[in-house]
């Protein structure tokens, strides 16, 4: 057993002539809010799927609350959340048919269903098809979906990408919200001014491997930049785009 909520060495996965994660090896504490930053292709979701256990990796290993995340382990299921896109959800069903329907898998009461609901502020839309919210209603029923069974440790897929100013503050509130109550969480963002605000350590990814990992202010002060921002582009040497 380790204390890390997550650790990882040596990651290596490969598809077709794409070396998508080149050797990759972190830790994540119990109670951190971690972010994984990088541009595009930078190989920051398959490392993602490969720690969650939804990949097999060429090499290396990952640990999630000190078990193997490969092969998949159904126990291990139920104490991690793994936000999906809002594409996963299930056809024509309601916002509270869809959370219900999650909290049913995991045999999860009804009620808790609900209160999910009403903390990403979702109860009005109770009753609207996942295909007639806005995008911000979406991703925050996803959020609550992966939410509902009370997980330990919580992987978030650029949770506020496409989402309007507004938007993203209120679900800022709300992964605060998550962390602060003792939950691991672990996200990608396109955002720096999201990982500046969010995050206790980020870990700046490109070409499959990372480049660096700090606290945003170590990582400011060690490359002696103004700002996130500024050591994402003296590091991968891109602006950050969408
Ligand atoms: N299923 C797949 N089959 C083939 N190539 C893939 C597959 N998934 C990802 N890739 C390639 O692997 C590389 C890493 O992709 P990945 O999606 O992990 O990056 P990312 O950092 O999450 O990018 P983005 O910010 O655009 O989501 C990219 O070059 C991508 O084109």
């Amino acid at each position: 057993m380790t204390d890390a909520a997550i650790k990882v060495e040596g990651l290596r996965k490969r598809y077709g002539e794409t070396q998508a994660v080149d050797g990759v090896s972190f830790e994540v504490e119990r109670g951190e809010f971690y972010g994984i930053l990088g541009p595009n292709g930078a190989g920051k979701t398959t490392t993602l799927e490969l720690v969650e256990g939804l990949r097999e990796p060429d090499e290396g290993s990952a640990t999630l609350l000190g078990h193997p995340s490969w092969p998949r382990d159904p126990a291990l299921l139920r104490r991690v959340g793994v936000q999906l896109q809002s594409s996963s959800f299930f056809e024509r069903l309601t916002a509270r048919e869809q959370i219900h329907t999650f909290a049913s898998l995991y045999g999860v009461p009804a009620a808790r269903a609900d209160a999910m609901l009403e903390t990403v502020g979702l109860m009005e839309k109770a009753g609207t098809r996942e295909n007639k919210l806005s995008g911000g209603q979406a991703q925050r029923l996803s959020i609550a979906c992966a939410l509902v069974h009370d997980p330990e440790l919580v992987f978030l897929d650029e949770p506020t990408t496409g989402l309007d100013p507004q938007a993203r503050r209120n679900l800022w509130d709300l992964l605060r919200r998550i962390n602060s109550e003792g939950r691991t969480v672990v996200l990608t963002t396109h955002y720096m001014d999201e990982a500046e605000v969010l995050c206790d350590r980020v870990a700046v990814m490109d070409h499959g491997r990372m480049l660096r990992v700090g606290t945003p202010a170590a990582l400011v002060e060690e490359l002696a930049v103004a700002s996130l921002e500024d050591v994402f582009l003296q590091l991968t040497g891109r602006e950050y785009r969408e």
